[in-house]
């Protein structure tokens, strides 16, 4: 194994993501609700499986955002002009985020909500 080489992926890949933070509000936001999330997974203790649905949907997330962003600029590098084909890319690639996200509010839902309404004794 190259283990230089495979921490210069892994070097990589860090600078790529801290691109995509620092450029894209979407993902900050993506990253904020992460944080937010995970602090109240420790809160309601949540079971190891809990925490896999949690961390799984977090991961799928940040990480299509960071596909999305890739496809946004090579689609920006291809045109400036209007191009019906860059829209139908570019909206798909939203659409990508936005299939993944929803998931991840009805996986959160089906961990939090009985964990909050037991909380607030609903
Ligand atoms: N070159 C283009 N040709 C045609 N439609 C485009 C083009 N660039 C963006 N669009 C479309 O315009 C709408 C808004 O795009 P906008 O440029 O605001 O955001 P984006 O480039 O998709 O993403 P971001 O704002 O994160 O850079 C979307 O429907 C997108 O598909």
């Amino acid at each position: 194994m190259n283990f230089r080489k495979l921490v210069r992926s892994l070097t990589i890949g860090c600078a790529g993501l801290i691109d995509v933070i620092r450029s894209e509000q979407n993902m900050r936001i993506h990253c904020v609700v992460a944080a937010g999330v995970t602090v109240a997974g420790l809160v309601f203790a949540l079971a190891a499986w809990e925490w896999v649905a949690v961390v799984l949907c977090i991961g799928l997330v940040l990480s299509a955002e960071c596909m999305n962003t890739a496809l946004e600029r090579l689609a920006d590098r291809v045109t400036q002009e209007r191009d019906p084909l860059i829209k139908q890319a570019k909206d798909c690639g939203a659409a990508a985020v936005l299939v993944v996200a929803l998931t991840a509010v009805v996986v959160g839902g089906a961990v939090f909500v009985p964990k909050i309404g037991a909380a607030v004794g609903w």
